[in-house]
Order: C-alpha cells, then structure tokens, then sequence
C-alpha cells in the first residue's frame, strides 16, 4: 500500500510490496554502445557482424618463405609478385605476396647458392616428401568469417572470448543491453575506513562489499563517496555528478546512488530532507519489516534512484535485498527473482505488522534462524544459507515459510517430492500495512 505520507509520520510498504513497488518504479534502461572493455558481461543487444571478411588478408601461419611451384626456388625480395619456382621470406601473419602458392617452414628449407652464386632455396631439414602442398601453411582470407555474417547473436551473455573475436574483427564497441549504473555515498561522521575503531566509532562495513554485492544483483558498481553528518555535505554530494576536486576521471551519471545512513529522523539523518530540497520524491518510505524498516527509494528529478540504506550493516543488506534487488533487476532488463519457499526448523513466534526478515542455515534440509542477528551483526548473515521471510503471524516448525538465496550464495534447494513435501503454511489473511499513521516506537534498534 502507498498511502501519502503523513506529517511527523510515513506509511510503510508490506515487504511484498516493496519489492513489487521497487521493481515497478523502473524501466529498462535502453540498449547502448559499450567499449570492448566494458562490454564483458553485458548482453548483447543486436548482433554482431563481421565488417569484412576474417581474416581479411591472406596470410602466412609460419615463418619460413612463400613459394611458387616446385624448388629450388630463386629468392626474391619480400612482398613482391612471385613467378614459378620463386620464393620470398616471410613471417608467421605476413601478408601472403601475390602468386605465393604455399608457404615453406624456414625448419624444411635451406639456403644454398646456384652455380652463378645467386642464393637458391631448397627442400631440406625436417621437410617431409611432398612439401609444400598447394595452399599449405597459408591462412586463406574469410577462413573464419565473410563480411556480413554473424559473428555474436543478439542476446548472448559477452564472455571473455567473445569480447576477443568482437575485437578480432575490427569492433571497437558492443550495443548491449542497459545496465545501471551505480554509485555510493556512505555517510556518518563517526565511520571510520581503516583500523579498529574507537569507542564512538564504527568500521565501514559497506565500502568493503557493497559494490560488490550490487554487481552480483545486475549493477555496475561506480566510485564511493564519503561525506559525514552534515546537511550540506548530504546535499551537495547528491546533486553532485561532476568530478570532485582531486578526482581526475568521472564516470557517465549514475542511475541509482546508494546512500547508507541517514535514514532515521534524528537531526543528524537527512535523507528525505535533502531529496525534497533537490526536488525528489519518496516512492518507498519504511517498509513493515525487520531488520530494515527505515528503508527509503526516491527519485531525483534528473531520473536517478536513491535508494537509503539504513546505517545499521544487516539492516541495510535487507533493505538492499528488499528494494535494490528488484530496482537493479527492472533497470537491467531482468526479471523479479521468485520467492522461494523452505521447511522451518523452529517455531517462530507472531509479530504482528511485520514481516522478519531471518539469516538461517540449512540444518539437515530445515531452515534453522541463525544467531548473532541483532541489526548492527554480521555473523549469522556471514554464516547463512539464505534469508527467511517470517510473516507477521510467524511460523510453525516444519511449516514451510518463504525464503530466498543470498547474492553469493548457492540457490536454495527445491522443496521435496509432493509425499514428503511439509504442509504449507496456513494462509491466514495477512494484515495489510495500515493505513493511517505508523508507530514505530515498539520497534526497537
Ligand atoms: N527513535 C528511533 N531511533 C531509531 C529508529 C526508530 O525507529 N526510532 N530506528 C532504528 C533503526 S531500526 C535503524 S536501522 C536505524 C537507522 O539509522 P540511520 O539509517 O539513520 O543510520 P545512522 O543513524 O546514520 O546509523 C545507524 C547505525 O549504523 C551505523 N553505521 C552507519 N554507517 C555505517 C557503516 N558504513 N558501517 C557500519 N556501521 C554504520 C551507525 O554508526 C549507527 O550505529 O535507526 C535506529 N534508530
Ligand atoms: O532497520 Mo533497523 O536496524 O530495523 O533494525
């Protein structure tokens, strides 16, 4: 449910929402050129054609001499017309000289003089009976490809060797599929990107990961800024797309950033203050979640997402599954990932108005909550299977709940045949997210 934000309060999204709402907001971004260097990964758009033919010369595939006919050959300067029972040297890619019939390997040959002391070419060392036959050792023009034909189709996911063969055949650029663009601004004055922090300080656990984790979702993963707790830097650094001072390079403007932090509503969080000073709007303001709630997409006047993170790390990798998943898939021309489902392997108590969002581990095929997953923890995310979505009326042991995989983990494993399959869960009618104000005050960080 969407419901206009209320002064002093917001109306959160159900977790099913969110996702459903964060996949809808976005459009493919079109098909584009990329330069062979980007294009690994990408799918292809359109396909690829051989511009001429490949190869587009004849050429030699050993070093020895071009020959006409049969030896002893006269040698002749390189590269020139060669009459019967001439030869001229030649490399291993050189350029096959007109009237070349074959190629020699400078290991069959040996050079000797005539009687006139002129240099002779013949047969010998390691040359076996009949050599060269018509045509050997020479890569004849359009072996691999014509001009015109296909060389990549439309749809293929580039790999190394394709981004090889599109750069064999003279193309400097790929039109592939789009693909957001992401970038970061991490943000709290008290978040420190080396050593151990202090007393009042944190560790930056996204700078480490997140770009990471958003090329496993479909985004290309661009800079990271850090700003600290002001309004100004926050303002600043979401207008921002140009180049900073000291920054020498900058890349195209992003389609979505990322910011972490700032999501609450003390003084020192201005997400949604500085999105309405650039003219943004809200489309996903909390979500009926835990760990997450705080969790805010917006769209910038200019088109680019900002998705808020809440600062707290398993908070923010939630919120990031929640709505940066299907925001990244809808904008990369993907599709919503299913909801799979998995057996539970406790009793999960009722919550009521928010769905649990639960690290487990797969203990003999049951999903067992993992521990050490206070908001601020990364140890049961670290050590988990996958993500249990517990809905507010929670679960039963052996019920099966809805699930899904971690970015970098193994898929989730089909639930049994339909005889050893657990009952599925009792679908009780879900209480819609409610409509009128939301107080957050039980939710404790
Ligand atoms: N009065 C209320 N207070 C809070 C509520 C609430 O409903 N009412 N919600 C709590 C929840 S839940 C969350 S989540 C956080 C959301 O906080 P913010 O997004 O505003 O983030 P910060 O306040 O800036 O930081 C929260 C926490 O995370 C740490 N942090 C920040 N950045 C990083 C980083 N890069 N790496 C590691 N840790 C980071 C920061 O130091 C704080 O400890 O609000 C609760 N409060
Ligand atoms: O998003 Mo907060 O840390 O729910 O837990």
């Amino acid at each position: 449910m969407t419901g206009a934000p209320t002064e002093g309060h917001h109306a959160a999204h159900t977790w099913h929402e969110a996702r459903q709402r964060a996949f809808d907001v976005a459009t493919p971004i079109p098909p584009g050129p990329v330069p062979l260097r980007s294009a690994l990964g990408r799918t292809l758009a359109s396909n690829a054609l051989a511009l001429q033919d490949m190869p587009h010369y004849a050429s030699s595939a050993m070093d020895g001499w071009a020959v006409n006919g049969s030896g002893p050959w006269i040698l002749s300067e390189p590269g020139q017309r060669l009459a019967p029972h001439q030869a001229s040297p030649i490399v291993t890619g050189g350029l096959i000289p007109p009237g070349a019939k074959a190629v020699l390997r400078s290991e069959s040959g040996v050079i000797s003089t005539d009687d006139d002391g002129l240099p002779i070419l013949a047969l010998g060392g390691t040359a076996k009976p009949g050599e060269p036959r018509n045509g050997q050792h020479i890569r004849k023009a359009a072996e691999e490809a014509a001009e015109g034909d296909i060389l990549l189709k439309a749809g293929t996911l580039l790999n190394p060797a394709h981004v090889a063969l599109a750069a064999l055949a003279g193309l400097d650029h790929l039109e592939v599929l789009g693909k957001p663009l992401v970038r970061f601004l991490l943000t709290g004055s008290e978040v420190i990107a080396q050593g151990v922090p202090q007393p009042g300080q944190v560790r930056d656990t996204f700078g480490p990961q997140l770009g990471a984790v958003v090329e496993l979702l479909g985004g290309i993963a661009g800079e990271q800024l850090r700003v600290g707790d002001s309004y100004e830097e926050w303002v600043a650094a979401l207008q921002d797309t140009e180049p900073l001072p000291g920054e020498p390079e900058t890349e195209a403007p992003a389609d979505v950033v990322i910011t972490t932090g700032g999501t609450g509503r003390s003084g020192t969080d201005h997400f949604r203050k500085a999105v309405a000073e650039l003219g943004g709007r809200l489309l996903i303001d909390g979500i009926a979640m835990r760990p997450g709630h705080p969790a805010v997409l917006a769209e910038l006047p200019d088109g680019r997402f900002v998705l808020g993170l809440p600062g707290n790390p398993l908070a923010a990798m939630m919120a990031l599954f929640t709505v940066g998943s299907p925001l990244l898939a809808a904008l990369g021309n993907g599709q919503l990932q299913d909801v799979a489902e998995v057996p539970c392997g406790a009793m999960i108590d009722a919550d009521p108005g928010r769905t649990r969002l639960m690290p487990f581990t797969l203990v003999y095929g049951l999903a067992s909550p993992a521990q050490h997953t206070g908001p601020g923890m990364m140890r049961g995310l670290a050590g988990a299977d996958g993500v249990m979505v517990v809905p507010p009326h929670g679960v039963q042991l052996g019920e099966l709940v809805p699930a899904f995989a971690l970015p970098w983990g193994k898929p989730l494993p089909a639930p049994k045949s339909a005889e050893d399959k657990p009952r599925k869960a009792t679908v009780r009618p879900q209480k819609k997210s409610p409509s009128g104000p939301v107080d957050w005050s039980a939710l404790d960080a």
